[in-house]
């Protein structure tokens, strides 16, 4: 059969591609009704700021796959919403994207960024992490920063940079990517100068100068559950079960059990 000709009366491909059409045509108008909503919470968020919302994205994302209908499967209703979540963004805010780092595989690294952010997103690529973090900090309601996960190997121990003063304002928002076993570490983090907001099953990580290795006993005192995931004499790296607040009492209990500067780098949550 010569499915290239015009469509005959009856034809069986005909009449399959006229539900497409109509399908197609429902979706545009939901995908405008969608997008029309971001209009409305411009303006009912805080002026000021970046739009983005990860706990919100990823308790969201994870109902939607977990209700998806067969034959969806849960990548491509990831893929869809990512696009949708980021033409959302950006009809409220637009948001430059800087990658930094990722000297074993820096192709990767700005793939797992495309991917979360969306095809019209615009990213960069810087050589160093300290440097994307950089941009972000100058220029806190319009950029975030996409580094390597600072415990795997062969990135460089870049992560140390994160106590500076500088730094201060950034937090943990994301580890991309988001579908992944909570038990495994992502391969990027996403760095905003916004608060992380909860998604439920949490990942948290504090920085700290710990050079008495006190860092797991006095994680025990205060009644987080850690442990040590990197250590660059004198700051470590830990990583704690569940959401903690940037200003939560027991990160600030730390330095009671000798834990000195002690800072919530934010939270992540997988999907
Ligand atoms: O819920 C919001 O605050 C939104 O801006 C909407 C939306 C979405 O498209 O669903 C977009 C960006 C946020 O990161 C979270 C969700």
């Amino acid at each position: 059969m010569n499915d290239l000709g015009p469509p005959t009366e009856g034809d069986p491909l005909d009449l399959i591609r006229r539900d497409i059409d109509g399908i197609d045509k429902t979706l545009l108008s939901l995908f405008a009704q969608r997008l029309q909503l971001a209009d409305k919470l411009a303006t009912t968020k805080a002026p000021q700021g970046l739009p983005i919302r990860s706990g919100r994205e990823v308790a969201m994302l994870r109902r939607l796959i977990a209700e998806a209908p067969a034959p969806l499967e849960r990548e491509l209703v990831l893929e869809l919403w990512r696009a949708l979540i980021g033409a959302n963004v950006r009809r409220q805010r637009v948001v430059d994207v800087i990658v930094g780092g990722g000297r074993a595989d820096p192709t990767r690294l700005f793939d797992v960024a495309r991917r979360h952010f969306g095809s019209r997103t615009r990213i960069s690529h810087v050589a160093e992490p300290q440097a994307a973090l950089q941009k972000a900090a100058e220029n806190p309601q319009s950029c975030v920063a996409v580094t390597p996960w600072p415990a795997a190997p062969g990135v460089g121990s870049w992560w140390p940079a994160l106590s500076e003063r500088r730094f201060h304002d950034l937090h943990l928002i994301a580890g991309l990517p988001l579908l992944g076993p909570a038990t495994e570490d992502p391969e990027a983090c996403v760095f905003a100068a916004t608060p992380t907001d909860q998604a439920g099953n949490d990942i948290t990580l504090l920085i700290a100068f710990d050079q008495h290795h006190r860092a797991q006993r006095a994680l025990n005192e205060a009644g987080l559950t850690g442990k040590e995931v990197a250590r660059s004499e004198p700051r470590v790296l830990l990583r704690i079960e569940g959401f903690v607040a940037v200003n939560d009492p027991r990160a600030g209990a730390l330095t009671s059990y000798g834990v000195e500067g002690v800072r919530v780098l934010g939270s992540y949550a997988r999907i």
